[in-house]
């Protein structure tokens, strides 16, 4: 029978259940990931949106040594406080507190090579989906490059331009442990993000599937922390900037990840280890660490999620401090994503401090690899050439808008011998 005829029959325009999900601001279940579509790409890109609405108790915290204000959560005593200074790693601070458990306490399902080290491979490639169309009148970048379908699930929250206004951003940070078996982990990338790419975006979902696959973490949230302008880095723009596209990747390409501008907002520049104390501050000492289903808190996890370059920046003579190294190696831990021309394991070998902290590193093999480098996009900016593809259309219009890059003095020479040979 035609099923039209059936009196029970519905449209499928008008029947509830063929309407589109509702927004979520969740870790990605297991599925892939479904893409917002249908976008304000008439609007500028840059228009703030209202700070989305708490829904959980908080009352204002006064933090002495920032002198600024926070969210505090009122439970959190049940965690002992873990003071912000560097200090020596003892054993009888780290044994009890899930924080500090190494990652080897935490595997699941594991490779451990010969030498000890951690490998994690990813088992799937997720594909978000881009509808793009053009429109308009664009110098530099062309107006295919532009148009911007990309649904904004709760509008792009835009975060203080100066340290007064500061508010950690907690609107996509779990509220609670899904499963009550596992550590709650949170993973922290620290970079230029000069421009943020695909790859960057990359970096975290290859992270969460090595950390659902191989360890016994849960991923309650991910952030990016921009540097500040005192890095002084070839190519860097603006920090402000840097943090609005981040903003945007992460709020148009993501429903989970997250930009904390405090590191960019500093007067001065801040060292790595101090980035990842002021995250535990916020989280684990302002909030008190994450809510489980018995309504008491678990302390959270924080790990660097870094690439093989960056990790080898750590040989370097004069570039970290081994205090720093122990520091986040040793409290924290680091996932390092493969990165094509460095051997990550390798170098672990061979580096004293790496190796001593070896159980609190997982290596993230990188299955397609993706060497997106923001110096070549920058240059093929000031070359006029396309850069779609390789970074979210939200971040190129921004680019575009603001006139970004296209004026760089970047030395070709040096990005040349860099990073194209
Ligand atoms: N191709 C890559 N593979 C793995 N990790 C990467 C890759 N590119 C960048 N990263 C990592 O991303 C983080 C942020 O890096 P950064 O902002 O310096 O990106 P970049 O593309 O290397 O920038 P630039 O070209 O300006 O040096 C660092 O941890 C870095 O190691
Ligand atoms: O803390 C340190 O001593 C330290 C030394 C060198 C680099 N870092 C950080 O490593 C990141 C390097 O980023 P990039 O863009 O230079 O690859 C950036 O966040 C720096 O603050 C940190």
């Amino acid at each position: 029978m035609d099923p039209t005829h059936d009196p029970n029959f519905v449209p499928p325009s008008s029947n509830p259940q063929m309407e589109p999900p509702a927004p979520s601001n969740k870790i990605p279940p297991l599925g892939p990931i479904q893409p917002y579509v249908l976008a304000d790409y008439l609007e500028p890109i840059d228009q703030p949106a209202p700070h989305p609405s708490k829904d959980h108790k908080v009352k204002k915290h006064h933090s002495k040594e920032s002198g600024l204000s926070s969210e505090h959560s009122e439970s959190h005593s049940k965690i002992p406080r873990i003071p912000t200074e560097l200090q020596p790693l003892s054993s009888s601070d780290s044994e009890n507190d899930p924080r500090e458990q190494p990652l080897s306490t935490a595997y699941s399902s594991y490779s451990q090579s010969e030498d000890g080290i951690y490998m994690a491979s990813n088992s799937a490639a997720r594909e978000l989906d881009e509808r793009v169309s053009g429109n308009g009148n664009i110098a530099r970048v062309h107006s295919f490059q532009i148009a911007d379908l990309e649904e904004v699930p709760h509008g792009v929250q835009r975060q203080s331009k100066s340290l007064t206004g500061y508010q950690f951003p907690s609107h996509r940070l779990a509220t609670h442990l899904e499963d009550q078996t596992k550590y709650p982990l949170v993973v922290v990338a620290c970079g230029s993000f000069s421009p943020i790419t695909y790859l960057h975006l990359r970096m975290f979902e290859m992270a969460l599937d090595s950390i659902r696959e191989s360890t016994r973490f849960e991923v309650v949230g991910g952030y990016y922390s921009p540097v500040s302008d005192n890095y002084h880095k070839q190519g860097l723009a603006p920090s402000y900037h840097r943090v609005r596209m981040c903003e945007l990747a992460c709020e148009r390409t993501s429903s989970w990840l997250m930009v904390d501008a405090w590191e960019s907002l500093q007067p001065k520049y801040t060292r790595t280890a101090l980035v990842l104390d002021h995250f535990n501050e916020e989280i684990n000492v302002k909030r008190g660490g994450i809510r489980t289903a018995d309504g008491t808190y678990k302390g959270v996890k924080i790990m660097l999620l870094a690439g093989g370059d960056l990790i080898e920046s750590m040989g370097e003579p004069n570039v970290w401090a081994d205090q720093d190294l122990h520091h986040i190696l040793g409290r924290y831990g680091c996932l390092i994503v493969e990165r094509t021309g460095s051997d990550v394991r390798s170098f672990l070998l061979s580096h004293d401090i790496m190796y001593e902290h070896r159980k609190n590193i997982l290596v993230i093999t990188q299955l397609i690899y993706n060497d997106i480098s923001s110096t070549k996009v920058r240059l093929f900016l000031r070359r006029g050439m396309s850069v779609q593809y390789l970074l979210p259309n939200s971040v190129i219009r921004y680019i575009q808008e603001h006139n970004l890059y296209i004026n760089d003095k970047e030395p070709v020479k040096q990005v040349m011998s860099d990073r194209l040979d």
